[in-house]
């Protein structure tokens, strides 16, 4: 399990905006993490603070030093979570301090310094990646047994090494499988059961980074939406289980002739869209022609033969993710209003036509050529 996940472009206070999360899966793990992250930080501050005054009157100064900056961090990573729904430093000062800590203070406080080991070990399985969790938890058992060895007697030294070590392994456990079941959830929550192609929870978002790749770096992306002819038909006359083994097998067809990066949705009953990233109006149009063929070439089931009409559009400057959408849909609108089994072509935006049309001339050099 990781606590928190770089997307530095993410630009959501996800501790404060519980509509997003509730629309995209994604972001709401994301979310819950970081009230995990933000909850541990404030409840270890909570903890720590008085700890901070029992040590310096205990003339334990570098000890009460090691926990004002736990406590300064704690603050920080609270602030910026609550103000930017950043992550400061990653959730690498928490973990470091509190190892250092709890060892440091079993050195010099024995047994009243090893309660802390405990729930120093758990915490790093909440923030930081499984892996590195592991790693750094092997290196803190290795020093709490060292130190145990040095303080305690015989006895002592092998119960806190087991129950320290057991305690790691619980939390690993524990940690590993909550975040399969996360990816799993997400999963289930992001696909379509019948086809395994995305469903419409991350659409918004997987065009709104096309249009950014658009607007930054001009690479131009396009979609196409597939809809099949006379779907109804299908499903009147050989019923709702051959009609969903055709959608399946649509799938599959259009799946084998996309690239790794173009990403399939199933936006409706019947209806599929495909974005094609770096992929211009001219390609996509031509993948849409390779796309109905191998619809209409071979029949379905036993029997079943099926067109399909589609809709592309390229994404153009100053669009948003709804226009773009919306262009592509009518072009397939209107790819069905002219007899279906054909593609149609979106007509760029007027605003864009207009922008065009408008561009100023090249300057005209002396001897009247363009300059
Ligand atoms: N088998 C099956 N049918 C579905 C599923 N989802 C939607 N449908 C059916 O798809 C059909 C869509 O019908 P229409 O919207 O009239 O579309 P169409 O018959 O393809 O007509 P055009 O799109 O105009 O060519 C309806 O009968 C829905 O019940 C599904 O998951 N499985």
């Amino acid at each position: 399990m990781r606590a928190v996940d770089d997307q530095p472009e993410l630009s959501v206070n996800l501790l404060s905006s519980p509509e997003t999360m509730q629309s995209n899966p994604n972001l709401a793990v994301l979310g819950f993490r970081r009230q995990l992250v933000y909850h541990l930080h404030f409840w270890a501050f909570i903890a720590v603070v008085p700890l901070i005054l029992i040590q310096w009157q205990h003339g334990n100064h570098l000890l009460a030093g090691l926990l004002a900056l736990f406590c300064a961090n704690a603050v920080l990573v609270i602030g910026c979570l609550r103000l930017t729904g950043r992550y400061f430093l990653k959730g690498w000062l928490f973990p470091i301090l509190a190892v250092v800590s709890a060892a440091y203070s079993t050195a010099i406080n024995g047994h009243a310094g090893l309660y802390w080991a405990y729930p120093a070990a758990i915490a790093l399985f909440f923030l930081l990646p499984l892996k590195e969790a592991g790693v750094c938890n092997i290196l803190f058992v290795t020093v709490m047994s060292v130190t145990s060895f040095l303080k305690f007697s015989e006895a002592d030294f092998w119960r806190i090494t087991f129950s320290l070590g057991l305690s790691c392994v619980f939390a690993m456990v524990f940690a590993w499988l909550v975040g399969r079941m996360q990816q799993e959830l997400t999963k289930l929550a992001t696909t379509d059961p019948l086809t395994g192609c995305l469903n419409r929870s991350q659409l918004a978002d997987i065009l709104n980074s096309q249009i950014q790749m658009r607007e930054r770096y001009e690479r131009v992306s396009s979609l196409v939406i597939l809809d099949l002819d006379y779907f109804k038909v299908i499903n009147d006359q050989w019923g709702h289980l051959a009609g969903d083994k055709v959608l399946k097998e649509l799938a599959l067809r259009i799946r084998k002739r996309l690239r790794e990066n173009d990403q399939l949705f199933r936006i409706g009953g019947e209806e599929f869209m495909i974005v094609l990233p770096e992929t211009r109006q001219k390609d996509a149009d031509t993948l849409a022609h390779q796309l109905l063929s191998s619809i209409s070439a071979t029949p379905f089931l036993e029997g079943i033969r099926v067109t399909a009409s589609a809709g592309v559009a390229e994404v153009c400057q100053g669009e948003t993710w709804s226009t773009w959408l919306n262009r592509a849909d009518q072009a397939l609108y209107t790819a069905k209003h002219q007899g279906r089994n054909q593609i149609v072509n979106a007509p760029k935006p007027d605003s864009v036509v207009a922008s065009v049309e408008e561009e100023p001339l090249p300057p005209i050099s002396k001897g009247g050529e363009v300059a």
